[in-house]
């Protein structure tokens, strides 16, 4: 009986050996090492517009509070969960949660 070896799609002598890919044939696995490289890319820019967005919102917290104002506006925080939850649906309210305290801390 022929054993069954898992294609990973990864390229002989690499540096490091990416993640198997769970293809069960070359095809599979190129499809899925090119998606792969894609997403990597992706969560790069994402991670620099999360980053971006920390900057951003430092500013908007430290103008309010040096004006003797509070870091939270819990106003603003609700516009910012339904544009997620609008978006992305309920699991984007997540998301804008995390997003709210990467740039304000917790609360
Ligand atoms: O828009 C503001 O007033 C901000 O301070 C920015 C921000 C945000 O990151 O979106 C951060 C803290 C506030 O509680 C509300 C929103």
């Amino acid at each position: 009986m022929k054993t069954a070896t898992p294609a990973t799609g990864a390229s002989p002598g690499a540096a490091t050996a990416p993640v198997d890919s769970g293809a069960r044939s070359p095809e599979a696995a190129e499809v899925i090492g090119g998606a792969r490289e894609r997403i990597d890319a992706l969560d790069d820019r994402i991670i620099g517009l999360v980053q971006e967005r920390m900057a951003v919102s430092a500013v908007v917290q430290e103008a309010r509070i040096g004006s003797g104002g509070r870091r939270v506006h819990l106003a603003r925080e609700m516009e910012v969960l339904s544009h997620y939850r609008d978006a992305l649906g309920k699991p984007g309210t997540q998301l804008a949660m995390t997003l709210l305290e990467l740039c304000r801390g917790r609360v």
